[in-house]
């Protein structure tokens, strides 16, 4: 049994050293006690011809690649308030501290050799507060949205989506749109895109404050008439206009494409049906393309070739990836994503959503499993984890439900017990 699957005991948890965390979830702690099966240092570049017999340089090793602490960077700040930023800055682990210039130092070179070409920076676009919103049984009250977007700023996300101009006979989650989006108008800090379908969703969103927006296609005929109740070139016709409008009102425009790896109803979509409607949508002037896992089906094998094909007719610097996490691919599909480039992953909060006509879909990845993951490989967000689970907890808090977040469960275990 490795050490991983050993239960954890979380009564023994405040009594381990930090050589023991690093140990546990360093890819030494993780090999069977048969030997290294691949599953260790060298899983991602997929050559295990570094490893090592000698345990104190893999413990080094550990300690460069598995750091369990937030990372030097220029981060705002937001007072000193929140219970969550204070529990999981790394003053609770002062130990983790020791050596952290020389971690630091070499923390970027190991993993820039293990996991080539990912990006130093990694914006995040939440979407929660719609894509996890518009499929929630209960409906938020609007002022509980509007806190959730303002705390979500406050972690120091810079592009939060805020909610839809659809027709509320679709989508009644959403109904106040105008409101939210009245609410929040004078935000400058941080960017709060908003979903339009059409003309009529664009003038409202503009007349109520919205300053940039995002169209939805598909790449699946069936699921473009079953969400838009329109076939995909009929949509192409109808987000030509809107990004007409839009265009000369200055409002830079998004556009996410669904169904990039597989359809509830026409099962796998293929790579260059994708990329012919993320070029459809690029050459009429969105300036971002996000490409949507919607129902969780993509697996990294299946992520790589879809990006490929996107890749070759969109810039990667335009694009986006959007993963929802069904069957449990989605952090894999984003770290794939890094190494071809992407350097724009959407999330949701607490990982919310889901899918009203997809069967089966489950929630968005969670944000503060993305944000816990690019840190663990020194990858810069600008997001402060601790707010966001504590935001996490505010809005699962009013949906009455539990957290789709495994860091924020892992961590919140970890830190309550060290406390
Ligand atoms: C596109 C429509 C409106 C067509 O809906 P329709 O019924 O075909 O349209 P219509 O033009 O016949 O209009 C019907 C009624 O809706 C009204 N209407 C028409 N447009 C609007 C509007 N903008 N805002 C408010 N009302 C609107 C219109 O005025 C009329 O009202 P009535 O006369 O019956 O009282 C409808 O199908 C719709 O709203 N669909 C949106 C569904 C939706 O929001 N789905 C979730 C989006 S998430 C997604 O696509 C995936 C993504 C982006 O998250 C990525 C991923 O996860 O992969």
């Amino acid at each position: 049994m490795s050490s991983l699957e050993e239960p954890l005991g979380m009564d023994k948890l405040s009594s381990l050293s930090t050589n023991d965390l690093f140990h546990r979830f360093s890819s030494n702690g993780c090999s069977t006690s048969g030997g290294d099966t691949g599953m260790g240092r060298c899983w991602i570049e997929g050559n295990a011809s570094t490893s090592s017999n000698n345990d104190e340089e893999d413990f080094e090793y550990a300690q460069a690649v598995f750091t369990w602490r937030h990372h030097a960077r220029d981060r705002p700040q937001y007072g000193n308030d929140a219970a969550y930023g204070n529990r999981c800055d790394s003053r609770h682990f002062p130990n983790l501290q020791q050596n952290s210039y020389s971690r630091d130092v070499g923390l970027q070179n190991i993993t820039n050799k293990i996991i080539k070409g990912i990006p130093k920076y990694v914006k995040i676009v939440e979407v929660g507060a719609r894509d996890g919103l518009q499929n929630e049984k209960s409906m938020v009250p609007t002022s509980v949205k509007i806190e959730l977007i303002k705390r979500l700023v406050s972690t120091g996300l810079s592009v939060v989506e805020a909610t839809s101009f659809v027709s509320p006979k679709w989508v009644p989650q959403l109904a106040d749109a105008r409101e939210v989006t009245e609410a929040l108008k004078n935000f400058d800090s941080t960017r709060l895109p908003v979903l339009v379908p059409n003309l009529k969703g664009f003038e409202a969103a503009v007349a109520a404050g919205a300053k940039e927006i995002a169209v939805f296609a598909s790449a699946s005929e069936s699921f473009s008439k079953s969400n838009i109740n329109c076939t995909i070139d009929e949509s192409f016709s109808r987000y030509r206009a809107v990004v007409h409008a839009a265009t000369k009102l200055n409002i830079r425009v998004r556009g996410y494409v669904s169904c990039v790896i597989g359809c509830p109803v026409e099962g796998m979509i293929s790579p260059s049906k994708v990329a012919y409607v993320a070029k459809e949508l690029y050459d009429m002037g969105c300036c971002e393309i996000s490409l949507g896992d919607t129902i969780g089906t993509g697996t990294p094998g299946t992520v790589i070739s879809m990006l490929g094909a996107v890749m070759s007719v969109v810039p990667v610097e335009k694009l986006a990836v959007h993963f929802h996490d069904t069957y449990g691919q989605s952090l894999p599909n984003i770290l794939v994503s890094l190494q071809m480039g992407i350097s724009t992953v959407d999330s949701s909060i607490a990982g919310l959503g889901g899918f009203p006509y997809a069967m089966g879909a489950s929630g968005n990845v969670a944000t503060e499993d993305v944000v816990y993951m690019l840190d663990g490989l020194s990858i810069q967000t600008n997001v402060d984890l601790g707010k966001l689970l504590q935001t996490g907890e505010f809005i699962c808090k009013h949906l009455g439900r539990r957290s789709g977040s495994k860091a924020a469960v892992a961590l919140s275990q970890l830190i309550t017990n060290r406390e």
